[in-house]
């Protein structure tokens, strides 16, 4: 399979190159070119497949030659060590948990995947250094320092919003050393993010061979389409519609699940659930995208402004029309969400972090128009990384799984700075 680049003015890419680039030399996102729907006998026996026959089937068609196939199989076991727990909230909503990785977030897979896929490029170069240039908001930096730690010839710099990210995100992205070095930037999310995609297309960077392992990097971003497939495999024997709320921040996880659909996997709906950070529902409601300023919220990982990833959900539909008979999207407040989160404790017992409370409430408020359906909302990170607002809200004592134990106690190091001038500086001294 090849990739092009979305807009349009740069050569097609492998897998391996479209990975190494990151983003393509027009700027623009990579984007599979063509794509082939899945064997329908697969689909019909999903249930029977274990998790790694399923993200093999699924991943195989964006890989292709790049990666041998028994290679492949390799890198899809080591990543999906871990599980992923659907979990019945009430008669027709599911929560599918994505959290049960090394940082547990929903970030790990996609983060563990690109890591050995590089470590595989870059096994036999071995004087050549790959620096991976990474945006958070909160979550992809503790993953991607995670995935990456100790992969030879690979280099991780982090950019994190400073006092916008939760106190053990922090930990998790500024404690680990080695290769990994976050700087900490006087600014939003979306500051960090534009500083660096400005550096992938800045011709005095061009030697230090720069990466993105944000989700605009195909092979970060498509990963996430397995957390569908996953989900779909526990609840066929139901034969209900599906429906899946996504809490939704750069829009990669739900842009992977809507690829997924393409792919033949039968999905009703898709609905993207944000906190006040409404660029996107309001694009739907008004049709006029406006990237604005980011807001921060107590489900901070999604306080984007300036999706990176909707260009790609445009691609998928030939018109705004078509897409919206397959996708809605819905803006919620940091109010609404700790209701939520009240809501989902008090009916279950069930612990929801804000983020994965945003999604319950994205399939609450359109739960009427799927009277057939089943919904999933995805819990996208453990409540423990939002401590206090979950023990607060809630009145409960979280127990501290190993995973954050592990940092908690680690002293933070990073850099601050202010502007691009500052990473540019930063990246040239570091050689
Ligand atoms: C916990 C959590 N939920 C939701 C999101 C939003 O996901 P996406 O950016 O793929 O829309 C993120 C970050 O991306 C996150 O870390
Ligand atoms: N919410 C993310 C923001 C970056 O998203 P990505 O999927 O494009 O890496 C975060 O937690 O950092």
């Amino acid at each position: 399979m090849k990739y092009l680049s979305l807009n349009h003015k740069a050569p097609k890419a492998n897998f391996e190159e479209a990975t190494v680039n990151g983003i393509a030399p027009d700027k623009g996102l990579y984007f599979p070119e063509s794509f082939v729907p899945l064997d329908k006998l697969m689909l019909e026996t999903i249930d029977l497949m274990t998790k790694e026959q399923i993200a093999y089937e699924v991943i195989r068609q964006f890989v292709t030659d790049s990666i041998p196939k028994e290679e492949l199989r390799k890198i899809v076991a080591e990543t999906l060590n871990f599980d992923f727990p659907l979990i019945q909230i009430n008669e027709n909503t599911y929560t599918l948990e994505l959290f049960h990785g090394p940082t547990m977030a929903f970030k790990d897979v996609g983060a563990r995947f690109m890591a050995r896929c590089l470590g595989y490029f870059n096994r036999n170069k071995k004087n050549q250094k790959i620096r991976v240039l990474v945006a958070t908001s909160g979550d992809t930096g503790g993953a991607v320092a995670h995935g990456f730690l100790g992969v030879e010839g690979v280099e991780v710099v982090i950019l994190y919003p400073s006092g916008k990210v939760s106190t053990i995100q922090e930990k998790q992205l500024t404690t680990l050393g080695k290769n990994i070095t976050a700087l900490k930037v006087d600014g939003t999310f979306d500051d960090c993010q534009a500083m660096v995609k400005k550096a992938f297309l800045d011709e005095e960077l061009k030697e230090f061979n720069l990466t993105s392992a944000n989700s605009i990097n195909v092979a970060r971003w498509l990963p996430q389409m397995f957390y569908y497939f996953f989900a779909y495999s526990e609840l066929k024997k139901l034969k209900k519609k599906l429906v899946f709320s996504v809490p939704s921040g750069n829009f990669g996880n739900i842009c992977a699940g809507m690829l997924a659909k393409k792919l033949g996997l039968p999905i009703e709906f898709f609905i993207a659930s944000t906190n006040i950070n409404d660029t996107v529902p309001q694009f739907l409601k008004t049709g006029n995208y406006q990237a604005k300023a980011s807001s921060a919220t107590i489900s901070n990982a999604m306080d984007v402004g300036d999706p990176s990833n909707f260009i790609r959900i445009q691609a998928l539909y030939n018109t705004t029309e078509d897409l919206k008979n397959d996708f809605s999207a819905l803006s919620f407040t940091d109010k609404e969400t700790k209701k939520a989160m009240k809501d989902i404790y008090k009916q279950s017992n069930y612990i929801a972090d804000p983020h994965g409370a945003v999604g319950y409430l994205g399939w609450q408020k359109s739960k009427d128009q799927f009277p057939d359906a089943v919904g999933v909302f995805l819990e996208t990170a453990h409540p423990v990384k939002f401590l206090d607002t979950v023990e607060e809200t809630l009145e409960v004592k979280i127990q501290i799984p190993k995973q954050i134990k592990e940092v908690i106690n680690k002293e933070k190091k990073s850099v601050q700075i202010k502007n691009y001038e500052q990473l540019k500086d930063f990246l040239q001294n570091k050689k």
